[in-house]
């Protein structure tokens, strides 16, 4: 199968594959990234650097499957964030293949429709927090994920692996997962999203930008006004 560039391209998605000679390997960083963080972004070049990928695609879920009965900022604002964040990398891109679907988003639901639009040159790396390989086994049609993709799970330096290993032997299923050591894992949005609430500063968190968009649009309860002094002094 050939690449199918224009698929690819109406799929807001890299177009890899075309040279028939060698094997790609496309990363995939799923996530809610509500807002994205620093954690993520270093999870993500970290594997692409120590997996030798050459590209990762960071997709922030439409509706996350685990998160259904929390208030999730719009998929908009999650895409636009994650688009500021990642704009400035040359091996980093944004896409909006999940947001664009309708229903919960389901990860084997989105390997599936990728491995249909790339050709079998392209492998696929799922990165994700070593804490949630524990729980990849319960995860809509684990079989099919470990199927269709590597896994790459992030940890932070000593974390025990223990419970991870266990659930995936337990699941009898053929994961092939690979643990990196993060050196910044203890980030989280939880922890961003409760700063800006109290007013605190997201410096050294996330790239400035993203604290611009999210204050520009006062979400987490924001203030427009600590952004606003341009305009104070221009009226
Ligand atoms: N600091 C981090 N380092 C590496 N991976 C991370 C880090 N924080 C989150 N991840 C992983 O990135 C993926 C997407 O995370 P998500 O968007 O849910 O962010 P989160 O910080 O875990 O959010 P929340 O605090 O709202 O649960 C998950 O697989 C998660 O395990
Ligand atoms: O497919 C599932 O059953 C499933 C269940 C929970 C999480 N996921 C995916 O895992 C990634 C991280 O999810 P979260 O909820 O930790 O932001 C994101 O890409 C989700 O779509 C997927």
């Amino acid at each position: 199968m050939s690449v199918n560039v224009a698929a690819l391209r109406a799929a807001d998605l890299p177009v890899l594959g075309r040279d028939e000679g060698r094997t790609y390997r496309l990363g995939i960083m799923g996530g809610t990234f509500d807002p994205i963080h620093y954690g993520h972004l270093v999870a993500a070049e970290q594997a692409f650097d120590d997996l030798k990928l050459d590209l990762v695609v960071f997709m922030p879920a439409g509706r996350p499957a685990f998160k259904l009965d929390s208030g999730v900022t719009s998929g908009e604002d999650r895409f636009a964030m994650t688009l500021l964040a990642t704009a400035d990398n040359p091996h980093f891109v944004a896409s909006r293949f999940e947001i664009d679907r309708e229903g919960v988003t389901y990860t084997a639901d989105t390997l599936r429709l990728l491995r249909g639009l790339y050709p079998d040159n392209v492998e696929f790396y799922f990165i994700t927090g070593a804490d949630a390989i524990t729980e990849i086994v319960s995860w809509r049609d684990a079989d099919d994920i470990a199927r269709l993709a590597h896994l790459v799970g992030a940890t932070r330096p000593g974390y025990d692996l223990d419970r991870a290993w266990d659930a995936i032997a337990a699941s009898g299923l053929d994961f092939d997962v690979t643990y990196l050591s993060v050196p910044a894992l203890a980030i989280s949005s939880s922890y961003l999203r409760e700063r800006v609430e109290a007013g605190q500063s997201l410096r050294y968190l996330t790239p400035d930008p993203v604290t611009g968009y999210l204050h520009k649009h006062g979400l987490y309860g924001a203030s427009r006004s600590r952004y606003g002094q341009t305009r104070e002094v221009v009226d």
